[in-house]
């Protein structure tokens, strides 16, 4: 517990001013500032959250989402190149394990692991967030996956769009009031576990058995600081097993994905539905105009509640076999926020190799990012009509 004490002990003088290449041991730490000099060119940023545990597709989402509102999403040119940040014409999407104030062998001394909020600066993550949403640069720390330390600090200008993608980006009440809307990523352990085994078996190297350990190991902090965010998303995308087969073997091939929406959440315009806002629908696609194997598709659409809020939910079981035919299921929803008819296909279709396009992963996340962009354009809209709007308390 001493050394826990010292650790957090450096990481409350991190947060107020740390001379660059200090630190105990030749470790490198960070030092930042929130810089007060760079101007707000008139823009506003919106933010969104995204939280999901470690390997659960947010990389991929956030592909999705920044390709919505065009160009790629890159590291920041020039800085380092372990840097988390991804930055797009529009968007900029920040990690936030780069506010671990403990990196890995301050966890490993004191037995807290990264999920845990002792390992994470909450209140630095508050006034960084706080300060490019009243559109001020701030320098940003970084969390060196590869080295496990904390490197010098990022400098993050204010963009159209924030993402702040990680573990907690809804535990601290403050942070979770910066949020222009939240989403959680919901994946069963089943599927966790067979995405888990096909990236780090066969990417990484590791046994079948360290996996196993490394998801246990993680399961009692996840359940208690990670999994009850999902309360406060305005979205979750859930990840089931198939109910169209059964067996284990198919948890990691066939998916059945939920979009679960929050009825009136500001700004966002409303829920997707299927054929008919507000009843409850099943689905089986004509076999004709949507080819598909065995164990087919299914979809289905209902009212529901989530966490005693009214929401709408939007279900795929099953895995496209040719994914131009999506529009085929594209004109039976309705509410995408589109710009013209075919744009979810369209989507898919740019990003037809990464994980998850032929099943609901992939689409549901690319109609979530549709009506971000709808989001925003409503928020800006309404910000422009009153200028006031834009100070953030
Ligand atoms: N929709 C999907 N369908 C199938 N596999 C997926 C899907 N999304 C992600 N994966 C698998 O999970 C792995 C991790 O995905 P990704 O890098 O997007 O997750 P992440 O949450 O950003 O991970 P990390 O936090 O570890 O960086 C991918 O390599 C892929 O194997
Ligand atoms: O849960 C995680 C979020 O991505 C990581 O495990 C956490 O950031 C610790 O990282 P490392 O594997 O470098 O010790």
């Amino acid at each position: 517990m001493a050394a826990f004490a010292a650790h957090m002990g450096a990481a409350a003088a991190t947060s107020l001013s740390w001379p660059s290449g200090g630190g105990s041991g030749g470790r490198r730490r960070a030092a930042f500032r929130v810089s007060c000099s760079a101007a707000w060119g008139g823009t506003t940023t919106v933010v969104i959250g995204l939280a999901a545990d470690s390997g659960c597709g947010k990389t991929t989402f956030m592909r999705r989402l920044t390709s919505v509102f065009g160009g790629d999403a890159e590291p920041p040119r020039g800085g380092n190149p372990d840097s988390n940040t991804l930055v797009s014409d529009a968007a900029t999407v920040i990690c936030l394990d780069d506010y671990h104030s403990l990196d890995r062998t301050g966890r490993k001394e004191t037995g807290v692991t990264a999920l845990d909020p002792r390992a994470n600066d909450f209140d630095l993550m508050y006034r960084q967030v706080k300060a490019i949403k009243q559109g001020r640069a701030v320098e940003k720390p970084i969390y060196n996956h590869a080295t496990g330390l904390l490197d010098p600090p990022e400098l993050i200008t204010p963009p159209k769009i924030l993402v702040i993608e990680g573990l907690h980006p809804m535990y601290d009440e403050r942070v979770r009031d910066l949020l222009d809307f939240s989403i959680y990523m919901d994946i069963s352990n089943e599927v966790k576990f067979a995405w888990k085994i096909n990236r780090d078996m066969a990417e990484r190297g590791h046994s079948l058995e360290s996996i196993k350990a490394s998801i246990e190991a993680r399961k009692p902090d996840f359940d208690a600081y990670i999994e009850p965010q999902k309360q406060y998303a305005d979205a979750v995308i859930e990840v089931l097993p198939t109910r169209l087969v059964s067996g284990d073997e198919e948890a990691g091939k066939v998916q059945r994905v939920k979009l679960i929406t929050k009825e009136g959440v500001k700004h966002f315009g409303g829920p997707a539905y299927l054929f008919d806002e507000g009843s409850t629908i099943s689905w089986t696609p004509c076999v004709r105009k949507l080819s598909c194997s065995y164990p087919g598709i299914k979809f289905a659409y209902s009212p529901d509640t989530y966490f005693g809020r009214e929401v709408s939910v939007l279900e795929m079981d099953g895995k496209f076999d040719k994914l131009d035919e999506l529009i085929y299921v594209e004109s039976h929803l309705s509410n995408l926020s589109t710009k013209y008819y075919g744009e979810v296909t369209q989507q898919m279709l740019k990003h037809a190799d990464f994980p998850g396009s032929n099943n609901g992963t992939g689409l549901f996340q690319t109609i979530v990012g549709l009506k971000i962009r709808d989001l925003y354009e409503q928020i800006v809209n309404e910000r422009a009509a009153s200028p006031a709007l834009a100070v953030v308390a």
